[in-house]
């Protein structure tokens, strides 16, 4: 469920923690070894979701007509439960056995259960050698819940159209935690199956509702990867004990639908590996008594024309209206000459240079006060020499630099050592501002791995980046994570592992062309304003207020014959261009 993005700016969300599987496995050991009952923690987290199956079910089947509620539907839901081996299969089989005592008719489809004990068996019950989700299968099949192997369905026997019970509610406890690699065929087939039965039991007038149990099936708790996009196709996560960190990033939020936590043990001290930010900092009121000076210049390097090419200035042009939409003071753009004319019909407050006067530029980066370079930069030998110097330049004059695009290519392709400008940078970034913020596909060169390599555990990715390379990095995507540098840190920051933030806001419109070019403007204007506390201008609130910018331009816009209707625009053919009027509109919303 998306929030409007004004009231959303408004709310005071607190960040959310987010844990890997392993974190979760150990706050239930920390749980378990102060004398609680694992099975007793499944039979709370199945009976809590149960209420919350019900609760959920109910409202939807609610309609508000003329301020009455009204049901639809009278007769007892009907529910598929689909569990799978493990303890989030012995959630299932308890959510079975609870929605049949409140008179649901319900059907268990079992995955990778070769013996299903068909007896009333408790004898055993309390021992040791039991588990958790065997006691839970007996538990149900002792109640007569209806059960049938997926192994044993048409589907899988003869190939035949999926005759599985069609049902109001799905229930999606397959896999949880547990999953950490890719699915061998049979489960695969399974996760197939259910969305296909899922889909055909939409109607025109009926949406089943799927729930997924902790976390949709086929999707990695720790990475937010999915294989072979094979994964349940949720509408609400019942997320238990801690929120996961992939249903943040990457691929969860395509999967998970709309998060609700059941937290179930009360305290961990275990420190989360990222944590989730919806909210931008809020932003005093500019002084009255203040002039251009007061607000920084940026210099943005950018916009090259290679070999008589078509080029990339729209970069330099998109980069440097962003900038100047956080409301940086004063603004110089190093482009190729060619682009100069459009450029300030454009953006005429900017000043220009050509991108290839050495002298000029290194005067100019003298003058201003952040450096971003990078965007449309060009990837040939003379690119690569000129922001070598660009960058010693830089260095040399103490200033803050964003590196991007193709600043990243030429960074990667330098020696990692000592003396090189890596080396070097690495050692500026511990007392001087650097903001580096690559795509996966330019991490991955930087970190001489496949895209693959990266995707598949983006927060190793983000880590090994700032370990080599020093700054603060931006990991963009799906879910964007954020890593800074702290400045001169103390003993104490030195030891301790920074934070991990991932980026809660924005949506796929946001993925097309110049919108890094966008991110870099941002951060670099921020970066100018020395007047905003270091908080207002880091690298987390230029990721933010983009993000902000790209869902104000998907959900709203003032409708041209009335501006009290508002049109709600969506995501498809989101545009960089667009951005700056609201990157405008988001600083005026966080300013208090
Ligand atoms: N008492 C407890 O320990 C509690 C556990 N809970 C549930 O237990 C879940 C974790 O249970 P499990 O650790 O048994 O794991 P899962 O039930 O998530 O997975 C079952 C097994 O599948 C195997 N597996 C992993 N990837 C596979 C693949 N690609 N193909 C085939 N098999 C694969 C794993 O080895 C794992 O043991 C949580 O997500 C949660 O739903 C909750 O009931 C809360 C209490
Ligand atoms: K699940």
């Amino acid at each position: 469920m998306h929030i409007p993005p004004s009231s959303r700016l408004l709310q005071n969300t607190k960040p959310v923690a987010l844990y890997s599987s392993q974190q979760v496995y150990a706050m239930e050991q920390e749980w378990f070894a102060q004398g609680y009952d694992s099975f007793a923690l499944m039979q709370q987290a199945a009976w809590q979701m149960t209420q919350h199956i019900i609760n959920i079910y109910y409202q939807k089947q609610s309609c508000i007509a003329n301020g009455v509620a009204c049901r639809h539907d009278d007769r007892q839901p009907r529910v598929s439960i689909w569990v799978g081996s493990g303890n989030n299969g012995g959630d299932g089989w308890l959510i079975a056995h609870y929605l049949q005592q409140a008179g649901w008719q319900v059907q268990v489809i079992t995955v990778g259960i070769e013996n299903i004990e068909n007896s009333n068996a408790f004898a055993d019950m309390d021992s040791a050698v039991v588990s958790d989700a065997i006691k839970a299968q007996r538990m149900a099949v002792a109640a007569y819940c209806s059960y049938q192997r997926f192994e044993d369905s048409e589907f899988v026997l003869h190939n035949q159209e999926n005759r599985l019970m069609q049902a109001d509610v799905y229930v999606d406890a397959l896999f949880g935690i547990g999953l950490d690699r890719a699915l061998t065929s049979i489960y695969k087939q399974a996760i197939q199956s259910f969305n296909q039965v899922v889909k055909s039991s939409h109607t025109l007038s009926k949406h089943a509702l799927v729930i997924a149990v902790d976390i949709p099936s086929g999707l990695v708790a720790s990475t937010g990867q999915v294989f072979e996009q094979v994964a349940i196709q949720a509408d609400v996560t019942l997320c238990l004990i801690a929120r996961k960190f992939g249903l943040h990033t990457k691929d969860g939020m395509d999967y998970a639908g709309e998060v609700l936590d059941i937290p179930l043990i009360p305290y961990t001290k275990i420190k989360p590996v990222a944590l989730l930010l919806n909210r931008a900092h809020g932003l005093s009121v500019r002084r009255q008594n203040s002039y251009k000076g007061s607000y920084g210049h940026v210099l943005i390097i950018g916009g090259n024309r290679i070999d008589g090419s078509q080029g990339m200035g729209g970069a330099a042009i998109l980069a440097s209206a962003s900038a100047m939409a956080t409301g940086a003071g004063k603004m110089t753009v190093a482009c190729h000459q060619a682009f100069h004319g459009a450029l300030l019909t454009s953006l005429p407050d900017a000043m220009t240079i050509d991108l290839h006067d050495q002298k000029g530029v290194k005067h100019l980066i003298k003058e201003a006060s952040v450096i971003a370079i990078g965007m449309g930069f060009g990837r040939d030998e003379t690119a690569k020499v000129l922001f070598i110097d660009y960058m010693q330049a830089a260095m040399t004059e103490g200033k803050s630099i964003v590196i991007d695009a193709d600043g990243l290519y030429h960074l990667a392709s330098l020696q990692i050592d000592k003396h090189s400008v890596v080396g070097q940078l690495r050692e500026y970034s511990t007392k001087h501002k650097v903001c580096l913020t690559p795509h996966s596909g330019e991490a991955a060169r930087l970190l001489d791995k496949s895209v693959a390599e990266v995707e598949m555990d983006r927060l190793a990715a983000i880590k090994q980046c700032a370990d080599i390379y020093g700054g603060s990095w931006v990991l963009k995507g799906a879910g964007s994570l954020i890593l800074e540098q702290v400045l001169e840190p103390t003993l104490e920051q030195e030891l301790e592992e920074r934070h991990v933030y991932v980026c809660g806001v924005g949506n796929a419109g946001m993925a097309t062309a110049g919108m890094g070019d966008v991110l870099s403007g941002v951060t670099a204007g921020l970066l100018a304003q020395q007047d905003l506390a270091d908080d207002q201008r880091s690298l987390r609130q230029a990721v933010l207020i983009h993000g902000l910018a790209g869902d104000v331009l998907v959900h709203q816009q003032s409708c041209p014959s009335n501006k009290n209707v508002s049109l709600f625009i969506g995501e498809r053919g989101l545009q960089a261009q667009d951005m700056p009027a609201a990157i405008r509109h988001v600083m005026h919303l966080i300013t208090i």
